[in-house]
């Protein structure tokens, strides 16, 4: 079945990155399937320009399992899966544990069921895709988010993983970003400090990161890659 016509799911779309990438692929006439968490106003947005907004929470199996079951209830077929779901947690003292299950299994246990159990949707489409969202903190680790930054260099080890498994049909691949966005309460201090750590020393917004979405989705010649999208942070 041609590409076009099957939709493109991107999971955690109620805001952020993941909210613009469905308002673009909306845009050029792309069917989108989207998952969020809490309710917002952007989903019913979203749901009046003809996505399909389902709610999901992947913070265990049964939740995710119960969103793939609603998903394969949805759609007859999938053109790609952008796994952009994700939760920047700290490990909070004497809860370590906890933090580090969450973060597990939104990054990795999410994508990995995900991928398990859908990729029969993406067989339907003539060009398939699998994106996975990881980090450039992979590259060298972090003392501050070190559950985090495990997960995320987990999700880039399945990216191989699937990659290998799911070749030629469906082409898998990762993107890496540093500062793509500030948070609402990112004071100016810590601005200016996540500024200085690349050599471009912007906050390049989400519009940088779709440019790299199109990029895995438009080349026939891309598999098993992970994009650096970090303005030189590894130059500094
Ligand atoms: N923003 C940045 O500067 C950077 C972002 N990235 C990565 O890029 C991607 C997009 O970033 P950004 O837009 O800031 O992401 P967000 O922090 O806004 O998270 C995206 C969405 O993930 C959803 N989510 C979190 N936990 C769960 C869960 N357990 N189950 C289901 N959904 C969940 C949230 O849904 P809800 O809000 O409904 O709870 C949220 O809207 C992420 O993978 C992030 O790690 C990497 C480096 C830098
Ligand atoms: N799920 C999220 N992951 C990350 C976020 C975020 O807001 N949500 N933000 C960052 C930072 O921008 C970091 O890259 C620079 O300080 C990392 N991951």
């Amino acid at each position: 079945m041609s590409a076009a016509s099957l939709p493109i799911l991107i999971t955690g779309a109620g805001q952020r990155v993941g909210l613009y990438c469905a308002e673009r692929l909306l845009d050029e006439g792309q069917p989108v399937i989207i998952s969020y968490r809490q309710e917002r106003d952007s989903i019913a947005r979203l749901r009046e320009r003809g996505a399909i907004a389902l709610q999901a929470d992947f913070s265990d199996e049964a939740g995710i399992m119960r969103f793939i079951e609603q998903l394969r209830t949805q759609c007859r077929g999938l053109r790609a899966i952008v796994h952009n779901a994700s939760q920047w947690l700290a490990e909070t003292p004497g809860a370590e544990a906890e933090v580090f299950r969450q973060l597990f299994t939104v990054h990795m246990l999410a994508p990995y069921l995900i991928n398990l159990h859908c990729s029969e949707l993406l067989l339907q489409s003539e060009q398939a895709d699998i994106v996975h969202v990881s980090d450039d903190v992979v590259r060298k680790g972090s003392a501050n988010r070190s559950a985090y930054c495990a997960s995320k260099a987990g999700l880039e080890s399945l990216t191989l993983s699937f990659a290998a498994r799911l070749a030629p049909r469906i082409k898998v691949n990762g993107i890496a970003p540093a500062l793509l966005m500030f948070n609402a309460g990112d004071d100016e201090a810590y601005r200016a400090k996540a500024l200085e750590k690349s050599a471009l020393g912007i906050e390049p917004g989400p519009q940088a990161f779709y440019q790299s979405l199109r990029y895995l989705l438009d080349n026939p010649y891309l598999t098993g890659t992970t994009l650096t999208l970090n303005g030189g942070r590894h130059l500094k």
